[in-house]
């Protein structure tokens, strides 16, 4: 959360010249409701779910970037989809993370004490991340330009 998926992944779109989407844009102009509407009126496990959809919608009808939500990760369906697919990790360490999301209320997961929450997140995500990603791309202390950058030379892509 906060690592800069979506403005790396709209900034890696412009540069390969293709197609950006961000499955948390697709799920809140489905619903009609924000991210943390979701969270706290129909809770996780269904915001888990419409994410999963989400995902298979776009792998299907999206040829592109696609920025995923940083808990995408927890449900095996979408384990499952991104199998086959490059999966960049950007990764940070918390003293960015908190930088990064400050305390806004738009990430309801890191609403109360984010530094403890964001390292309690990733115990249990970092393997999972881990074993999904094609790549991993350290972004602390690089502009999102510099991230970007380091992204196609992971994934050995020219730009268009
Ligand atoms: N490399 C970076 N350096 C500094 N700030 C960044 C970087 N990448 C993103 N940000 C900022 O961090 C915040 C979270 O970025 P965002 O792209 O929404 O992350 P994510 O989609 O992973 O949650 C935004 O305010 C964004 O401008
Ligand atoms: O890590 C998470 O569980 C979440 C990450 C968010 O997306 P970003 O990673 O783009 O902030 C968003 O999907 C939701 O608040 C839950
Ligand atoms: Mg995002």
């Amino acid at each position: 959360m906060g690592v800069g998926k979506s403005t790396v992944g709209g900034l890696l779109a412009q540069r390969l010249g293709v197609a950006y989407r961000d499955t948390d844009e697709d799920i809140v102009a489905a619903e009609g409701r924000t991210v943390a509407d979701i969270f706290v009126e129909d809770g996780e496990p269904a915001f888990r779910a419409l994410e999963k959809r989400a995902v298979q919608e776009a792998l299907t009808t999206h040829d592109g970037v696609l920025a995923l939500g940083g808990g995408a990760i927890l449900d095996a369906g979408t384990r499952a989809l991104l199998a086959g697919q490059r999966v960049v990790y950007l990764s940070m360490d918390v003293e960015e993370a908190v930088r990064r999301t400050g305390l806004g209320a738009a990430r309801p997961l890191l609403a109360v004490n984010p530094r403890k929450q964001w390292r309690e997140l990733m115990e249990a995500r970092r393997h999972l991340y881990e074993e999904a990603a094609t790549a991993v791309v350290p972004t602390d202390g690089r502009t999102p330009e510099e991230v970007t950058d380091a992204v196609l030379d992971a994934l050995e892509l020219k730009e268009a």
